[in-house]
């Protein structure tokens, strides 16, 4: 089994319109009383029946089988994949972990995810879950769905070939692919290990910013989105569909694979976009502008302005600010922090935050650049710009305090020395005689 890509449409939320074979899809209307080749049609919606036309996403899929054909779902344990970020007291502390260790037993990709941390959850519709993942394993046999939350998935070691009900996409590190709620796939990987990020997002589907002033272009293009033309499998036997629902795990029997959608249309479907296309937009006089500059999707909340969550990234670009402290200043912020760092070194630490790395600040913990970061910066020569190339970081952002899980807090791969990065940073300040 296996399907491979049949190419991609281009187009951030655009109406979309694919078949793997022509006259599959209705002309004129969406459920015909016979759909052409002997398919069912079904609508899959993601916003609801009734949300504005510009916020308004779903789709008709027209499959072999009709999504609810399936066995009786039965709890399923992945323990170190789940919603349980607990409710009792938080650290403030700053937190960070190396690369979580490559699995050592077969392993794929919902076998090799870890919970780090989250807010929220599926119940509220608000928050995020944040996990990582190492795998080693094609995902066989079985497919997957989150009806808890959109997924975003950050490779950072490894390609992905995540074959969706509505088509395939081939992700390498440095791309990202986002899975809408509900939609299944499996997950192959074609280097024969995987490594990287996952935010599962419970709230508002992720969308492109406002650019406000900075005009009509700019950050990441809605061009540069790719969704995938309709690819399917007319396959049959002893299967299991794996869904995530309310925070828990859940597995069926399935007779035969889901990924039979033979055409679709509409707005609600899966993408990829390419991180090195983001048009990053700087300072060009004075000063360190706000990590939001960099905003690539957020998912809004019902504040105007204050996001469930906003993924940024650190791409590489040019630093030419006069009379400056260049990188990332010391601040303490109201939204909390999440960071990775997909390729290369992060500007704002020297050493110790690792490709395949992460850090936790949470609401008002004071961070910012190592003692090293801070002793060159405060000294370098300012006539010369620094190209910061060789770099992919990025930061899941929240309103909410992100939760670090007691897995995460306990892990081996934790830095438990991490503080010591600024512990260098002595007093210089003398007082005017
Ligand atoms: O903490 C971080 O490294 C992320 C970050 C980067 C930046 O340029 C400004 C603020 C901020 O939180
Ligand atoms: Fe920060």
């Amino acid at each position: 089994m296996a399907i491979s890509s049949n190419g991609y449409q281009t187009g951030f939320g655009n109406e979309f319109a694919t078949e793997a074979i022509a006259g599959t899809l209705p002309v004129g209307r969406n459920s015909p009383q016979r759909v052409a080749h002997g398919l069912y049609a079904e609508q899959l919606t993601g916003t609801a029946f009734t949300a504005p036309r510009h916020a308004n996403r779903r789709s008709w899929l027209y499959r072999i089988r009709p999504s609810a054909v399936h066995g009786e779902f039965k709890s399923f344990e992945q323990p170190r994949f789940h919603n349980d970020f607990g409710t009792g007291p938080v650290t403030p502390e700053q937190l960070r972990w190396n690369p979580l260790p490559a699995p050592s037993a077969p392993t794929d990709l919902i076998d090799g995810l870890f919970t780090m941390a989250g807010n929220g959850g599926s119940a509220a519709q608000a928050g995020v879950g944040i996990h990582l993942y190492a795998a080693n394993r094609d995902m066989q046999g079985r497919w997957f769905y989150d009806a808890d939350g959109e997924l975003l998935i950050v490779p950072q070691h490894g390609r992905l070939h995540i074959e969706t009900e509505m088509g395939v996409l081939d992700v390498e590190p440095q791309e990202i692919a986002l899975i809408p709620r509900g939609v299944r796939f499996s997950v192959s990987l074609p280097d024969g290990e995987a490594r990287g990020y996952m935010c599962e997002n419970f709230g508002a589907m992720l969308k492109l910013p406002d650019l406000g002033v900075i005009g009509s272009n700019g950050l990441a293009s809605p061009r540069d989105f790719q969704i995938p033309n309709a690819a399917y499998e007319d396959v049959e036997g002893d299967f299991e569909l794996v869904a995530k629902f309310q925070g828990h795990l859940w597995r069926a029997y399935i007779g035969h694979s889901p990924l039979d959608v033979v055409g679709w249309h509409g707005n609600y479907a899966p993408c990829k976009y390419d991180l090195r296309r983001f048009n990053a937009i700087g300072s060009i006089s004075h000063d360190h502008p706000d990590p939001s500059i960099f905003l690539v999707l957020h998912s809004p909340s019902d504040s105007e302005g204050v996001s469930n969550m906003d993924f940024v990234i650190f791409p590489p670009r040019v630093l030419a600010m006069q009379d400056t402290f260049r990188p990332p200043w010391f601040h303490r912020n109201i939204a909390s922090e999440f960071m990775g760092l997909v390729h290369g070194a992060y500007d704002a630490k020297a050493e110790g935050f690792v490709p395949g790395g992460c850090s936790l600040h949470n609401s008002m913990t004071g961070h910012g650049p190592d003692a090293a970061t801070f002793e060159k910066a405060s000294s370098a020569d300012l006539s010369q710009p620094d190209y910061i190339s060789d770099t992919m970081a990025f930061m899941f952002e929240t309103r909410a305090v992100i939760r670090p899980t007691a897995q995460a807090i306990a892990a081996s791969h934790r830095q438990r020395e991490y503080q010591a990065c600024w512990a260098g940073l002595v007093k210089h300040f003398r007082a005017p005689a």
